[in-house]
């Protein structure tokens, strides 16, 4: 990895889609402002729509307006857009694309630096990938890089077929598979809290953890998405990728160091280590939940199957809750719940770790409890970090009182958090696939799910709708946890 600052050219294809207008252009636009990238850098658009580089350049920047909230005065930024509409599915495109970049490489003086960003639904990955190879566009002087958006693939037969393709064309270490929660500061914070701290590390274990906790709640539904999302569901939507990374940031071994490599095969051992469910367990393991009517924030909001594009009688969860066995030495024993799912109450992603509890309550002989000690990482909206302990109650004889230790990240003057989108594009022109997902943890991600969503598939859910909107999802996912006697803590913001 160089320290000086990156410099590329960028291709998007599916640039007039929503990711590129949401994320993507405002990302390349702070990264401009924060002066990270060279400002000899230029971005071609690629989609089938209409558009001259500068109707194209008006587009962009009233998408970076858009996000923004602010009005873009930097003419110099918006100059370095190119557009070229074609087919992706059509090759003869490939050479005017080629040449247009040897173009933009000379007049920049960029030394064949290319990102291909796929921000393009996943059936055309493959064929871009093979297009782009067979065309000549991956053989420059420079490096070259393929950003692949999210779903990898359907199953593991699926996503291992995408692999084969897309490596056809593109080596392991030139493709850069997002998961967008890897470029979130409390998710990459996760890290640090365990292996910066003298006093966590030793007690992260079973001796000391009774149970770890994952939320990530929604209170949006499917919005324009319903096409996609219903054959996909919330187990390949959030848990496959998101959910399943922050179990493996969570419960990896210290890696020897902070290389990529050396990450990213500690967390594929968590996944390798998470007990394989069987058709028969998956009852027993893991709840489904579909929304059905309900109020989210005092607004009356339909149920999942009146949704737009989705089918009326729709089998496809929007809710997931799991418990998740790690089958290692310092983990065994130890259940990680995870839930997530749209149409919640909250907003909200937070990780509780609690600890067990004393070994001899003191104060309370006639059985009251005492408050466990709960780690609470906020990555979204608030940022931050909570310490639950127990001290005295004040004037009282020897009670005790549940008191929080509280830092928040995003309330501290100047810090701006980045978009995980910024940080992630910004990682790969630098060639730091870190907080990027290997084949490795793609892989054994599917083959844990993959029995579940197989069940689910094949066996209709008779009670869907089985959560209201605005509620946090259905009553089953309280009792998983209850047979086990714990219970879900909450999610909000004062936890
Ligand atoms: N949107 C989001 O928030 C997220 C999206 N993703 C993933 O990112 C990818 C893109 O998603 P999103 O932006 O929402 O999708 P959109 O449907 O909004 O955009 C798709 C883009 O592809 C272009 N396109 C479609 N077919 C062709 C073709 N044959 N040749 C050339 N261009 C084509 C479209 O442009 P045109 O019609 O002009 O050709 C458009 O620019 C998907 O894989 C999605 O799963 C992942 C996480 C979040
Ligand atoms: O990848 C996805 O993530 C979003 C949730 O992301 P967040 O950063 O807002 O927590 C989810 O809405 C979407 O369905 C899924 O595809």
């Amino acid at each position: 990895m160089s320290s000086m600052k990156p410099k590329s050219t960028i291709v998007i294809f599916g640039a007039t889609g929503d990711l590129a207008k949401r994320k993507l252009f405002p990302s390349i636009y702070k990264l401009y402002q924060k002066q990270k990238i060279s400002e000899e850098f230029a971005v071609v658009g690629v989609a089938r729509r209409p558009h001259t580089h500068e109707s194209f350049r008006n587009y962009v920047k009233e998408t970076i307006e858009e996000a923004t909230k602010q009005e873009l005065i930097d003419e110099t930024f918006i100059s370095h857009f190119y557009y070229h509409p074609f087919d992706v599915t059509n090759t003869d495109s490939y050479q005017q694309l080629k040449s247009l970049l040897e173009q933009l490489e000379e007049q920049y003086n960029i030394p064949g630096n290319r990102i291909f960003y796929l921000a393009m639904a996943p059936e055309f990955f493959g064929t871009i990938s093979a297009n782009l190879k067979a065309e000549g566009l991956t053989a420059t002087n420079g490096w070259t890089r393929l950003v692949i958006e999210k779903p990898f693939g359907h199953n593991l037969q699926t996503a291992q077929k995408l692999n084969e393709e897309i490596r056809q064309a593109f080596s392991e270490k030139q493709i850069f598979r997002i998961d967008h929660y890897l470029g979130k500061e409390m998710v990459q914070n996760i890290e640090v809290i365990r292996f910066a701290n003298a006093i966590f590390e030793p007690l992260w274990n079973n001796r000391f953890i009774a149970n770890i906790q994952i939320t990530s709640s929604e209170t949006l539904g499917v919005e324009d998405r319903g096409r996609y999302y219903d054959h996909s569901g919330a187990l390949r939507d959030m848990v496959q990728n998101h959910m399943l990374q922050m179990v493996a940031l969570l419960a990896m071994e210290p890696p020897i160091k902070l290389t990529t490599d050396d990450i990213r095969s500690e967390k594929v051992k968590v996944l390798r280590a998470l007990r394989p469910i069987s058709h028969d367990e998956v009852d027993q393991y893991f709840v489904r939940g579909q929304y059905g009517r309900g109020f989210i924030r005092g607004k009356e909001v339909v149920g999942y199957r009146e949704e737009n594009n989705v089918d009326p009688n729709s089998n496809t969860e929007t809710f997931v809750a799991g418990k998740l066995m790690i089958d290692n030495f310092r983990w065994a024993g130890v259940p990680f719940y995870i839930r997530t799912g749209k149409r919640m109450t909250e907003k909200s992603t937070k990780i509780v770790v609690q600890f067990k509890d004393v070994p001899m309550n003191l104060y309370y002989p006639t059985g009251e409890t005492i408050h466990p000690n709960l780690l609470v990482i906020h990555i979204q909206p608030d940022e931050g970090i909570t310490l639950h302990l127990n001290a005295k109650k004040s004037g009282e004889s020897m009670k005790t009182t549940p008191i929080k230790l509280d830092y928040c990240n995003n309330c501290i003057d100047g810090i701006n958090t980045p978009e995980a989108y910024e940080k992630l594009l910004y990682d790969c022109m630098r060639g730091d696939a870190t907080n990027f997902t290997h084949w490795d943890e793609v892989a054994s991600s599917w083959s844990f799910v993959d029995p579940i969503s197989e069940v689910w598939e094949n066996t209709k859910a008779v009670d869907f709708p089985n959560y209201e909107a605005g509620s946090m999802g259905p009553k089953a996912a309280d009792q998983l946890l209850e047979k086990d006697g714990f219970h879900w803590w909450p999610i909000s913001s004062t936890m």
